[in-house]
């Protein structure tokens, strides 16, 4: 059992963490298959609501991948991809939008609320947050065509910081609209990375499904916990960072070359991974900085 004096230094310990990240943006890429740990999901949640009142302002941009897949095999469609992105044609688009910015949004909103947080759920067609162009894909050099996917062009980040402003914690899914207000759908990596490069923010947290970069992705002993970008790129050419990472850690590069201090891939299955990341000097996941430096 922890004494109660235990439990006041526990708490003084994390004194410099707090004041580190006071008032300070940090975007959260809520991933789908970090969702589907119930007891994580819980306590995500918990940390984030700790996280607001201690000062810091969390931006949480969710997936919801799996719960796509679900709905769709329940109508009897089969989910399709194209190097990372799902093929959408118009009644996919529908699915994803009820998906995304129904049920796993306002689960998410609901979830914080319950906790005593205050959040409010956008997609990034409210408040022209996400403008969008069609995106076309390359697969061996041929221009696929993969529906309503978007290419993000712009970002308009005021109601972010409105929400921000009023305590309140945005919880974004990543659709997107095109000037004549067509809906598309993009992959919630990219729009994490855009809406942290864009907020300037502190940190860009991902929350997957493994610990962070593996140098060999079947054996969890592999974990890098701090890599620079020069390393990273060496990781990519020898083809060590692959599949669904490959997405993820490109769109890291891109918030760092767009201003980000830190990116962090953390496994959102773990409990209160995000505590342990902000508030521990070990960290957790992989921390990937823009030089070669110390993890802080
Ligand atoms: N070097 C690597 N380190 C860690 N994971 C890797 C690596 N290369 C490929 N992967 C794969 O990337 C996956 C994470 O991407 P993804 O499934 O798209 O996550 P999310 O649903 O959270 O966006 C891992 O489960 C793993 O299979
Ligand atoms: C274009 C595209 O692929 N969009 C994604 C959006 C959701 C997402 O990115 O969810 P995860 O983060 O859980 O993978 C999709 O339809 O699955």
């Amino acid at each position: 059992m922890i004494s109660n004096l235990d439990k006041a230094k526990i708490l003084v310990k994390a004194l410099p963490f707090i004041k580190k990240y006071h008032s300070k943006t940090i975007v959260i890429k809520y991933g789908g298959s970090a969702m589907v740990n119930p007891v994580a999901r819980e306590q995500f949640i918990q940390d984030v609501v700790l996280m607001k009142y201690v000062g810091i302002n969390p931006v949480i941009v969710h997936g919801g991948g799996p719960e796509i897949n679900e709905m769709l095999q329940k109508i009897g469609k089969e989910s399709k991809f194209v190097a990372g992105n799902r093929v959408t044609d118009e009644e996919t688009m529908e699915i994803v939008e009820m998906v995304l910015s129904g049920k796993v949004n306002k689960g998410i909103v609901a979830d914080i609320n319950k906790y005593g947080g205050k959040a409010v759920g956008l997609s990034g067609k409210d408040g022209n947050m996400l403008f969008v162009e069609k995106k076309f894909v390359e697969v061996d050099g041929e221009k696929v065509d993969i529906g309503f996917v978007g290419e993000i062009k712009e970002i308009n980040t005021e109601v972010i910081k409105l929400l921000e402003s009023n305590d309140v914690i945005p919880v974004i899914s990543s659709i997107g609209v095109d000037k004549n207000g067509q809906t598309y759908n993009i992959n919630a990596d990219y729009v994490a990375g855009a809406i942290a490069g864009k907020l300037q923010a502190d940190r860009l947290v991902f929350l997957t499904d493994v610990d962070g970069i593996l140098l060999d992705y079947h054996d969890k002993q592999t974990l890098i916990d701090e890599i620079d970008v020069k390393k990273v790129n060496d990781l990519i050419e020898r083809g060590i960072i692959s599949g669904g990472m490959l997405p993820k850690v490109m769109t890291c590069l891109n918030a760092i070359e767009n201003g980000v201090e830190n990116v962090v891939i953390l496994n959102g299955k773990l409990e209160h991974s995000m505590i342990l990341e902000l508030f521990t000097v070990e960290g957790a996941g992989t921390l990937i900085r823009k030089h070669e430096n110390s993890k802080s």
